[in-house]
């Protein structure tokens, strides 16, 4: 028996899609219940197979997984009732209205006759469709549509909401207004999100916990503070209004690498750059520092490290590698989409 305090979890799994690609190898997660988590990597990584798994609509080639406590190939159906699925592609029937793409998938989940239209209009309101609920869905915009989605995955209060890239394709504004819909989603009735994203920003905004994973498999987890932290220091820029006599640049450098809590200091010029334990705190040192050896401050700024750093340490390679990796032409036969 699988204990119910955590809503996913998964042990070794491999996947191998005809033509030899594999897509998962050796997955591991572990996801409390409550939260929202992140399943971070670049087009390819395997975020999307994983879903399938987790949600019944493929089988591992070896391995386990158990979601809100069943495991998915022994009761699959036990799994999909605790489940709420917003796959990449939409499932709302455009023809239909909103308001009939609800009722109906109420219905599908056993819902009846005036429990079932209150739900409905429920989520109407709640997802801000409540004028459009009676327009056919073909006339949505982008944004609407996606929250139609993922109201359509909340009819029968699943345990765990599965948003495979919830936000591709939204313009920003709409981006924006999903983001702060799925914050709002998180603190609710200890519903647990598992999202699957290539935005590092997106992962960094909501989600508790974000896996990285690399082909594959989980290449580092934890909170996204945890996962910056573990790079330690902030990189602070520094742009001189004078450059740097040539002889000078040691004797600086000296200097600001004597300051507590700075390391790696760069003089180039114009520019300085050093990473410090806090940032923050080292600018106004430094900043003295500078003006003590005759040279003026133009502009500082503070930059944390981000999670394409992070993922640059685990991985080897940056996102965009990684994502221009997966866009690369691969041998014939092997080539394959599941969207
Ligand atoms: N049906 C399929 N047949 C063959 N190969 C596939 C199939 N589905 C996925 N793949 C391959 O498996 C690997 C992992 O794909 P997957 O879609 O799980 O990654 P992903 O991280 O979700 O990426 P994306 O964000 O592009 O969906 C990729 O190399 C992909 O080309």
């Amino acid at each position: 028996m699988r204990t119910r305090a955590l809503a996913v979890e998964t042990n070794q799994l491999v996947k191998t899609y005809p033509g030899g690609v594999k897509a998962l190898d050796g997955m591991e997660l572990a996801v409390e219940s409550g939260i929202v988590f992140g399943l971070l990597g670049p087009n390819g990584a395997g975020k999307s197979t994983t879903v399938k798994i987790l949600t019944t609509l493929a089988r591992p080639d070896a391995g386990t997984a158990a979601v809100a406590g069943h495991d998915v190939l022994r009761h699959p159906g036990r799994v999909r009732a605790a489940i709420g699925v917003v796959a990449q592609k939409s499932g709302a029937d455009p023809v239909a209205t909103g308001r009939e793409n609800l009722l109906l998938q109420g219905r599908l989940y056993g819902l009846r006759g005036a429990a079932c239209a209150r739900r409905a209009d429920e989520l109407l309101a709640r997802f801000d469709l409540a004028d459009a609920g009676n327009r056919p869905v073909k006339g949505y915009s982008g944004g609407m549509c996606r929250r139609l989605d993922v109201a359509l995955g909340l009819v029968h209060r699943p345990e765990v909401l599965f948003l495979d890239e919830p936000t591709t394709g939204l313009d920003p504004e709409a981006r924006a207004a999903m983001w702060e819909e799925i914050a709002r989603l998180a603190g609710e009735d200890g519903l647990t999100i598992v999202l699957t994203t290539h935005y590092l920003e997106e992962a960094d905004r909501l989600a508790e916990r974000i896996a990285i994973v690399d082909r594959g498999r989980v290449v580092v987890e934890g909170t996204p503070d945890e996962l910056k932290g573990e790079l330690r220091g902030d990189a602070v820029h520094l742009e001189l209004s004078e450059a740097v006599a040539d002889g000078a640049e040691p004797p600086l450098r000296d200097a600001l690498t004597a300051l507590p809590g700075v390391h790696e200091v760069a003089v180039d010029g114009r520019r300085v750059s050093v990473r410090a334990d806090d940032g923050a705190a080292a600018v106004p040192t430094l900043l003295t520092a500078l003006e003590r050896a005759g040279a003026a401050v133009a502009t500082a700024t503070v930059a944390r490290p981000s999670l394409d750093d992070v993922y640059l340490r685990y991985a080897g390679r940056s996102f965009n590698e990684a994502e221009a990796a997966a866009e690369a032409p691969v041998p014939a036969g092997a080539a394959g989409g599941v969207r």
